[in-house]
């Protein structure tokens, strides 16, 4: 399908090749669709939220508190995922997998495996069956929007602390050393970046995660959030959904997802090159190509749902465009 595609895009009337990635784009949505003629009409972004007990250790700018206030913000629809939603068409749903907001709040999906983890640095995050709770809590997602229709996913996240396990999912998963991975996340200054450095040292000391088995790595050093997109990204892959990759946090699940699932890879897309380092080394890792560079690092899948746009180009252009053909032309 992805040769019948490059035909296909050959035959359109311009020079080969003109429309660079837009091309690239268009073929690999055709090879996950399996049709010349891909769509992505319908899509959505689940902003999965947890907390993260390490930020005990100080490693944020801001209060766990946020965590909480942002979820209440997306459901108002006031956050910044919820405008650029609302500008491509785009359906949010918000997924509470281990926040440690009490109580239910009506818009969340109310499916917590457990009110944050543990502090990483002291001992395990979590368990590996809550680990693989938060994956399924995932996958359930996934399955319901693809009932409804739905032909591509934006993965967002929310949780105060979420750029630490990030991190640390990333030097486990990669080997690549913490100086090149750990970052401000919400706008630490340079003291705090060493400290929160030598937290995530500590962490993997503590728990020696295998880099072998990524369901170990993600209970120890990762987050309910990023197990809870891991979910979002094994289900797509099943259903040959079309997932697009917000910034580091979502990267770092989509990694783990690959690592569970190799041909994962095949439904990802990366949207933007955030500002977070691990970033760029978790998207080489998946031979992902950012499309937009707006030096984002907010998260919540803003990224992503910004980039669906560029997305939907690459299928109107090869289901409008006339061809060669159609002028009465050789485009040879
Ligand atoms: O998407 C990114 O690359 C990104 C980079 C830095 C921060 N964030 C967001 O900020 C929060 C994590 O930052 P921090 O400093 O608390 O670890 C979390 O809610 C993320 O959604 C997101
Ligand atoms: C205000 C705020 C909004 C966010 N959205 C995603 N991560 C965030 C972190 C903070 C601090």
């Amino acid at each position: 399908m992805m040769q019948a595609a490059r035909e296909r895009w050959d035959f359109l009337t311009k020079p080969p090749g003109s429309l660079g990635k837009l091309e690239e784009i268009g073929i690999r949505l055709a090879g996950i669709q399996g049709t010349v003629f891909p769509k992505l009409e319908q899509r959505a972004v689940v902003v999965m939220c947890g907390d993260h007990g390490v930020t005990a250790e100080g490693v944020s700018a801001f209060p766990q508190e946020v965590t909480g206030l942002m979820i209440q913000n997306f459901v108002n629809g006031k956050a910044a995922v919820n405008v650029l939603a609302r500008q491509v068409g785009c359906a949010v749903h918000v997924v509470d997998v281990g926040s440690r907001v009490e109580g239910e709040l009506p818009g969340v999906r109310s499916k917590k495996v457990r009110a944050g983890t543990a502090n990483f640095a002291q001992g395990p995050a979590m368990t590996p069956e809550e680990a693989q709770r938060a994956i399924a809590v995932g996958i359930e997602m996934v399955e319901e929007l693809h009932q409804q229709g739905v032909q591509a996913v934006a993965l967002g996240e929310m949780g105060i602390g979420n750029t630490t396990p990030s991190a640390a999912l990333a030097a486990v998963l990669t080997g690549r050393p913490l100086a090149e991975l750990v970052g401000r996340g919400t706008g630490i200054d340079d003291e705090k970046v060493l400290h929160k450095t030598r937290v995530i040292e500590q962490a993997l000391a503590v728990n020696r995660p295998n880099a072998l088995d990524p369901l170990d790595v993600l209970a120890k050093v990762g987050g309910l959030e990023i197990a809870g997109l891991v979910g979002v990204v094994l289900g797509a892959y099943q259903r040959k959904m079309v997932v697009v990759v917000d910034g580091v946090i979502a990267a770092a699940a989509a990694l783990v997802a690959c690592r569970m699932e190799s041909g994962a890879q095949e439904v990802l897309f990366a949207s933007h090159l955030s500002q977070e380092p691990a970033h760029r080394v978790l998207l080489q890792e998946m031979g992902l190509e950012p499309i937009l560079m707006l030096d984002m690092r907010l998260g919540e899948g803003t990224g992503a749902v910004l980039a669906l746009p560029i997305l939907e180009a690459s299928c109107r252009l090869v289901a409008e465009m006339a061809t060669f053909a159609d002028l009465g032309l050789d485009n040879t």
